[in-house]
């Protein structure tokens, strides 16, 4: 059988650093529905004040970390989906972006015209959110329905505390760990606090007391983005054999005034900075890609950050990129995506 697709889906970047294909690119990104879970005129509002400074700023940030072949988290997907296609025997193995090209339309619409019949969507983030997994799963859903497509859709689950993903994690970054070192930062992307409550399915879980994510119930975890990160963290910890105080959770990323989940990436840099910490190791495991929120946001500004708060050296661990394990493991992943009902 030849005719059952791999279709990658990561979030995108704008299709240049001007300033002009930023703020394209962030309008679309930040008027999703899932990203800023506004009504319409007030996520208008919102974003058009947001998209009067911040176009500019990103432009600068994108300019750099970019790449001569472009943005690296396209790039660096693009070199996932080559490596891919020597995993993946059920037919091609395909690349698309939920923001900015390629886009889901245009390449569902490719692979169905091609013959296939039935398509594996993997949108590309381990830890389960709305504004990540769910907008990938309804705008391909959105797809299928209005172009009518004749298509079996299977959806990869997340992969948070899969032994493929966490051991790909261990065999990439372990030789960062075999170094000498003071303490691991395990930063993760962000999220405002409303979007875990508004889903909480007991309805009473998240927030309620300091350590609410840490033994999550597995009805919890099934949807709690925090305490997928933090089962993520443990789980790596364990099989690395790293002993309670030499590594911890943040999150980074937040934007806006609202409260996103703690603790923040930047406090924790500072205060590691003041305990002594001279030597920090940061790895930032909800992204596969190395993108701008590691490269940029870690790899130059968070060093910046701890140098001056009195640490010495921040040293970035790369995301699993385009490692063969990591090919290896998402196509053993792929292979388990359950059919979408
Ligand atoms: C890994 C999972 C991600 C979650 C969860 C997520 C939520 C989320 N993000 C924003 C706002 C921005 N994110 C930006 C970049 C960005 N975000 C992710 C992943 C997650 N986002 C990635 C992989 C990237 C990198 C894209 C790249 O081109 O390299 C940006 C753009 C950059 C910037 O201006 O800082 C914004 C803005 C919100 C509001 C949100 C949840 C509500
Ligand atoms: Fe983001
Ligand atoms: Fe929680």
């Amino acid at each position: 059988m030849t005719d059952h697709a791999l279709l990658l889906v990561n979030l995108g970047s704008p299709a240049s650093t001007s300033v002009a294909d930023v703020r394209r690119y962030l309008n679309q990104f930040l008027m999703d529905p899932y990203v800023i879970d506004l009504p319409w005129p007030v996520r208008r509002l919102l974003v058009s004040l947001i998209l009067i400074k911040r176009p500019e700023q990103s432009a600068h940030a994108y300019a750099s970390i970019w790449w001569d072949e472009g943005s690296p988290l396209v790039v660096l997907s693009r070199r996932l989906q080559q490596a891919m296609t020597s995993q993946w025997r059920h037919g091609p193995v395909e690349l698309a972006m939920r923001y900015g090209e390629p886009s889901i339309e245009t390449t569902l619409l490719r692979l169905v015209a091609a013959g296939n019949k039935r398509i594996t969507l993997a949108p590309l983030y381990p830890q389960f959110a709305d504004s990540t997994t769910t907008t990938v799963i309804e705008e391909a859903r959105r797809v299928v329905r209005e172009k009518k497509l004749d298509l079996q859709l299977s959806v990869l689950q997340p992969f948070y505390d899969q032994p493929e993903y966490l051991d790909a994690l261990v065999a990439t970054a372990k030789p960062y760990l075999q170094q000498d070192y003071d303490h691991l930062l395990l930063s993760f992307h962000g999220l405002p606090e409303r979007h875990l409550t508004k889903i909480d399915p007991t309805g009473h879980h998240c927030f309620k007391g300091e350590n609410c994510c840490q033994n999550a119930s597995p009805e919890v975890l099934m949807t709690c983005y925090r305490a997928q990160c933090l089962r993520t963290a443990s789980e790596f910890a364990k099989r690395m054999g790293l002993p309670d105080g030499k590594w911890s959770v943040s999150f980074q990323s937040r934007l806006g005034r609202a409260k996103w989940i703690e603790p923040y990436t930047e406090v924790r840099l500072e205060a590691l900075a003041k305990s002594g910490v001279k030597k920090l190791l940061v790895m930032c495991p909800a992204f596969v890609a190395d993108c701008i929120e590691t490269l940029e946001e870690i790899g130059d500004r968070g060093k910046e950050q701890f140098r001056e708060a009195g640490g010495e050296e921040l040293v970035l661990v790369p995301c699993l990129n385009d490692d063969p394990r990591w090919a290896q493991a998402l196509s053993v992943l792929c292979e388990r995506a359950p059919l979408a009902l």
